[in-house]
């Protein structure tokens, strides 16, 4: 858990980048393009992007199992490539694939993974951290028997076995149901109250929103945003209005105020428009004027959902 000299960001990244040497099949790829940014301490960190856009590698750089073609990495104030162990020793991992050997109980996993850190016996956490996680009941089970959630939930614990100050989280919650999804939220920010950085990746954008404090967008490798989440949310003072209409959609109507106009269903049309520059009030009086009978509406506030397809397709 974090020391009393903590330093004020937990991640410093600098300028790194990241090319996969090219196969006979495949060209070279810049997988990383000169990013940079920050993990301020203390905070549940998201690193958003669409598939491909370099979080595995950027994250798999931190755990030393990729490496950068240039740039720095600063983990806790140890630079990774001149302070490896300190680095290390101050991060914790949770990969986005499950493995495990099958034949090691909850318990014995963790045992060893304490090992392998060199973590004392008598300082072991492993029955604590089973607790945290809510396996202790499977404490002697073997491993191959969990379910899926299970698995994820002693990875985490696994990740933790050494008190890294900063836990890395890679798609924490792909595939795993709604119940289980929120299971995992709580521990992330019980791990966060008690004090641990937490930096994860995640598809669902409803996630990020909930549980980061803070949330970078990486397109292509680049870094295409970096904002306190509510700021990002808030970003383009964006409005959503839902408007069903008397009869099927053959033409959308068009105001070069509109940001977006879609078809949102069979007799839905979705109007994107900006607060400062009209009302819900007057995206309806053009719908009308267009010839378009208003039988019901709906507004909603751009959500992270559409910010995030916005900046992505801007940058595309
Ligand atoms: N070992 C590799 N060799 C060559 N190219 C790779 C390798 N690993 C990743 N890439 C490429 O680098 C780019 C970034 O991949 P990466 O897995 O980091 O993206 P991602 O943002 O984590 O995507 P996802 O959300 O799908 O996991 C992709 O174009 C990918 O095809």
């Amino acid at each position: 858990m974090p020391s009393e000299n903590a330093p004020e960001n937990a991640i410093e990244i600098r300028d790194v980048t990241k090319r996969y040497a090219g196969t006979r099949k495949a060209p070279p790829k810049e997988a990383l393009r000169g990013l940079s940014f920050d993990v301020p301490q203390g905070q549940v960190f998201g690193l958003l992007g669409p598939n491909g856009a370099g979080k595995s590698t950027l994250i798999n750089i931190m755990a030393g199992l990729v490496t950068k073609t240039s740039g720095t990495i600063s983990i806790w104030g140890h630079d990774i490539d001149h302070d490896h162990r300190n680095a290390k020793l101050n991060i914790g991992i949770v990969p986005q694939e499950i493995v495990f050997d099958p034949f090691f109980t909850p318990f014995e996993v963790l045992e060893n993974q304490g090992g392998m850190y060199g973590v004392a016996k008598h300082l072991r956490r492993s029955e604590e951290l089973l607790r945290a996680v809510h396996l202790s009941d499977k404490r002697n089970a073997y491993a191959r028997t969990l379910s899926g959630g299970m698995k994820r939930r002693l990875l985490i614990a696994k990740a933790m076995v050494h008190s890294p100050p900063i836990l890395v989280l890679d798609e924490p919650t792909a595939g795993v149901d709604v119940e289980l999804r929120r299971q995992l939220w709580e521990l992330v920010q019980q791990l966060n109250h008690e004090g641990v950085t937490v930096v994860l990746t995640t598809h669902y954008l409803e996630e990020a929103e909930q549980l980061c404090d803070r949330i970078a967008i990486i397109n292509h490798g680049q870094l295409i945003a970096n904002k306190p989440t509510r700021e990002l949310v808030g970003l383009m003072g964006e409005k959503v209005v839902a408007v069903t209409v008397d009869r099927d959609i053959t033409a959308l109507p068009a105001d070069p105020r509109f940001r977006k106009c879609v078809k949102a269903g069979e007799r839905v049309i979705e109007v994107t428009y900006d607060k400062a520059e009209m009302t819900a009030g007057q995206v309806l009086g053009l719908l009308q004027d267009q010839g378009f009978t208003v039988e019901d509406v709906s507004t909603r506030e751009a959500d992270l959902e559409d910010v995030f397809v916005q900046l992505t397709s801007a940058a595309a």
